[in-house]
């Protein structure tokens, strides 16, 4: 649905240029949600702005639905425009205009009768659970609810593609899960391909079907978000697996300060970088090994239908039976760290 070729994209000013894109290329399929991560300066807004020629590529073929957008006239740019829908992290609404107003201006625009506005309007409040502020101004709206707007007002023409540059960063962590669900739900109900960037892997792992990782300007890695975990060099598996810290609470810490090395209980740290989420570690281990297990912390997560995060556990036993187990946990691809003794 959308093919980026070879971009190319400089920035000059007074006496240096800026290079935020070189030679990107990447494929979106139709009916998916591509989510382009990246730290701060990468190139991720410049990369989707060229999808809808808000900036120029500088070198490159841009293909949204089988047009070579740069390759048209500016009625053609025009008319492509309007299947491709945009929304901001800042909303960008018209504060002088309602609700009704702003999500109408894209149809007004194109020339659409005020009969057939109004019946699209009230469609798309619906669609985003908006109906009763129909008439509000902007500023008596909440952020997520000023995104609602902006979706419906992206949506009202039709398009076929939805960019979303930083779509939830402005907001909090509750609108954020929010929103990111209007847009799955619009993704299956209308098939629409959603091209998102973002810089917080959160996003990527609640919606995305397919993530590229922009690192200076260029695309670093490629994959569906589902084969993250079973591609260990992945640098987005490694930055996922990076974000599961535990931390060792204060009464273990003093625990391991006092205990003997010769204890029978141990602390170990176990990341799961992967795993099959069925899989049933701990209880063979106390069946199977004769040890006995303890979660003190930890965090785990899903991605698709593994499991990765780390976790704090006790382990106590003789020190055979829980070497055994150690053993049994690392043949299954978990990592284990020893950190000391307690007990
Ligand atoms: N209009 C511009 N003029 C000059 N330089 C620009 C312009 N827009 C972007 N740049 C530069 O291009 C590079 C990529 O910027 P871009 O905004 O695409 O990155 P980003 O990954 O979206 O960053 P952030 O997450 O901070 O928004 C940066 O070095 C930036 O300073």
């Amino acid at each position: 649905m959308i093919e980026l070729k070879d971009i190319t994209k400089t920035f000059r000013q007074k006496n240096k240029s800026i290079s935020a894109l070189s030679g990107v290329s990447l494929k979106v399929e139709r009916g998916r949600i591509f989510g382009i991560i990246g730290p701060s300066g990468a190139g991720k807004s410049t990369l989707i702005r060229c999808v809808n020629l808000l900036e120029k590529p500088d070198t490159g073929e841009v293909i949204v639905d089988g047009q070579n957008l740069l390759t048209m006239s500016a009625s053609q740019l025009a008319d492509a425009r309007r299947h491709i829908g945009m929304i901001f992290q800042h909303f960008n609404l018209l504060s002088s205009r309602t609700v009704h107003g702003n999500i109408a201006f894209p149809l007004e625009l194109a020339g659409v009768s005020a009969a057939d506005i109004d019946t699209r309007v009230n469609e798309l409040l619906s669609l985003v659970g908006l109906e009763d502020k129909k008439n509000n101004y902007p500023a008596s709206l909440s952020g997520g609810q000023k995104q609602r707007v902006a979706i419906a007002r992206a949506l009202a023409t039709n398009p076929k593609v939805l960019l979303c540059d930083e779509a939830t960063s402005a907001l909090d962590p509750s609108t954020t899960n929010a929103i990111l669900n209007l847009l799955k739900d619009i993704n299956r109900k209308l098939q629409i391909t959603i091209l998102l960037i973002t810089h917080e892997m959160e996003v990527v792992r609640t919606i995305c079907d397919d993530v590229a990782l922009i690192s200076d300007g260029k695309i670093a890695e490629q994959l569906p978000v589902h084969a993250i975990f079973s591609n260990t060099d992945s640098v987005l598996a490694k930055s996922f697996i990076g974000n599961a810290s535990v931390e060792i609470p204060q009464y273990y810490q003093d625990k391991l300060n006092n205990a003997s090395q010769q204890s029978d209980e141990i602390l170990v740290k176990v990341t799961f970088a992967g795993q099959p989420s069925n899989s049933q570690e701990f209880g063979s281990l106390s069946r199977e090994y004769g040890v006995n297990v303890n979660i003190i912390s930890g965090r785990l997560e899903h991605a698709g239908d593994v499991k990765y995060g780390a976790l704090l556990i006790t382990l106590k036993g003789s020190p055979d039976n829980r070497e055994n187990a150690l053993a049994y946990l690392q043949q299954d691809g978990i990592t284990t760290e020893l950190i000391g003794h307690v007990g």
